[in-house]
């Protein structure tokens, strides 16, 4: 690689990796301090599996409702809402072919809200979805896609959920989060997806 190729990579990785991640943890934090009960069960399995010390590598492997509400949050709350794929070459796919040059748009936020696939309930915060995994919480589980899919899929969400699993677990050690009465749910674009009035929450110290 040229010096100027890893400079570019640099930058590809800091703008795909910083961004998308302090977006969804924003918005967990956000659906936590509208939901106390799955606070609640959140806080309470982080200090049955952690107590009050620092979280390890083995330790977040055993969180589980916290895996469901980082998923549950990362389909309502897509951090990266559509995907944009241009055709370079007529391809088929399955009975549509798909003519050399059109763009193709692949909305993740329509379809991790739709009703047909998700259910009538496909607005509300219903983190049990996942108690089964990715695989069984949605009709089709192509229809969850929040890094993407493919060859091209995220490099980083791996590295992203352990990220965001610590972080979590070690703001719900140390404090209780409560939605202050200014805050205004808004979600809207900016590159990614964020709260239009930022996210108003008050932490109380524990
Ligand atoms: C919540 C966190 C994240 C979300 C929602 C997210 C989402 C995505 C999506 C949708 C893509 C496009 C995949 C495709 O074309 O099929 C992508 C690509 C990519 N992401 Fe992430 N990402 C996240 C975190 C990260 C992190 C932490 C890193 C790096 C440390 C990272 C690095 C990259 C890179 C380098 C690509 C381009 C991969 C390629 O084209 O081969 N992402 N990400």
């Amino acid at each position: 690689m040229t010096l100027e190729e890893v400079i570019e990579e640099c930058k590809l990785f800091y703008l795909a990796g910083q961004e998308t991640t302090s977006t969804w943890l924003t918005w967990i934090m956000i659906v936590l301090a509208m939901h106390p009960d799955w606070q609640e069960k959140a806080r309470d399995e982080v200090l049955e599996v952690c107590g009050k010390k620092e979280t390890s590598f083995e330790a977040i492997s055993h969180l589980k409702i916290i895996t469901m509400i980082l998923n549950e949050v990362l389909r309502l709350y897509p951090p990266v809402i559509a995907q944009y794929q241009h055709c370079y070459k007529e391809t088929k796919i399955g009975n549509i072919t798909i003519p050399a040059g059109v763009d193709l748009n692949l909305p993740m936020l329509l379809l991790h809200h739709n009703p047909e696939l998700w259910g009538e309930d496909a607005e509300e915060l219903k983190p049990e979805r996942f108690s089964e995994g990715i695989s069984k919480a949605c009709k089709d589980q192509l229809a969850f896609f929040p890094f993407g899919w493919g060859p091209r899929t995220c490099i980083g969400q791996n590295f992203a959920m352990i990220e965001a699993k610590i972080a979590l677990a070690t703001i719900l050690q140390n404090f209780s989060l409560e939605l202050s009465p200014s805050y205004t749910h808004a979600p809207y674009t900016v590159m990614t997806l964020q709260p239009q009035h930022g996210a108003h929450i008050r932490l109380h110290q524990l």
